[in-house]
């Protein structure tokens, strides 16, 4: 006789549940994420970067834990706070911040992991230069760059250490609004190629948007934070559904 198998869940990316207060608002989240790609979606202010930076380990949380699979990366009732350095973890903030006296090639190739094997970090960083449409900028310095180049420069450099990773297993990379500098047409472009890149590479990663269009196009999980909460979690046409609509009428 046959028993009934379950179907396998898919193994977690990460498990997050923390509490934070910032500045009058209460972070209280309680998720998994297991998809290859995920968006965390909400007004400005409702802690979407609060939430990066506590995933990262540049905020501690007043209490809660988190986890990559048997890597307990925080644990406020074991006191544990792994540093960021040694969490599975790459990160793009917001801003670009790049080393100002250094042009964009070292940039992108500072932090690599494949310190060993040099020349295939290098050609990692002129595949990723050149999706991001900047191989022709590899030898300026930040301050001859336009602030959409800036940025890309920045997330081509976390994406380039997400690859390059040497530690165990892939990092999670984090992306806070990685293409809102961008035009439209520039910014699908990249979007479909970073998303095939980074598929091929096997890296998952959490991005911050206020774009219903990159949710969409991503074909990616959709975490939508209001308030400090997360109020739905699930493919974008479910979750954004309303939003959606409320576009297209706009649109006419
Ligand atoms: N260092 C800080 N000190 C005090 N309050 C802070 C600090 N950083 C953020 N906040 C506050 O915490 C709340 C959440 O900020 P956060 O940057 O996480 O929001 P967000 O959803 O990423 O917003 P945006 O979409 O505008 O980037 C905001 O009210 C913000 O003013």
């Amino acid at each position: 006789m046959s028993a009934n198998i379950p179907p396998a869940s898919a193994p977690a990316i990460l498990e997050a549940k923390l509490q934070h207060s910032i500045g009058g608002l209460l972070l209280d989240v309680n998720f998994t994420l297991t998809k290859p790609w995920s968006v965390l979606f909400g007004p400005s202010g409702s802690g979407k970067t609060t939430l990066l930076r506590a995933i990262a380990g540049f905020v501690e949380p007043d209490s809660g834990h988190i986890a990559r699979g048997d890597t307990v990366l925080f644990d406020s009732s074991s006191n544990h706070a792994l540093p960021p350095y040694l969490r599975s973890i790459r990160s793009a903030a917001q801003t670009a911040r790049l080393f100002p006296h250094k042009d964009v090639r070292w940039n992108i190739l500072y932090g690599n992991g494949w310190l060993t094997r040099p020349l295939d970090a290098s050609q990692i960083a002129e595949q990723t230069m050149a999706l991001f449409r900047i191989d022709k900028l590899a030898g300026r310095m930040p301050a001859d760059l336009s602030g959409g180049e800036k940025q890309r420069a920045s997330v081509a450099r976390a994406v380039v250490s997400a690859i390059t990773f040497s530690g165990t297993g892939t990092p999670l990379l984090l992306l806070d609004e990685p293409f809102s500098g961008l035009d439209a047409a520039l910014r699908d472009d990249l979007l479909a190629e970073l998303r095939e890149w980074l598929d091929r590479w096997k890296v998952p990663v959490l991005s911050v948007t206020h774009d219903i269009g990159e949710a969409f196009q991503l074909d990616a999980e959709v975490l939508k934070l209001a308030e400090g909460r997360i109020v739905e979690q699930g493919p974008a046409e479910a979750v954004l559904a309303t939003e959606r609509i409320r576009l297209l009428s706009r649109l006419g």
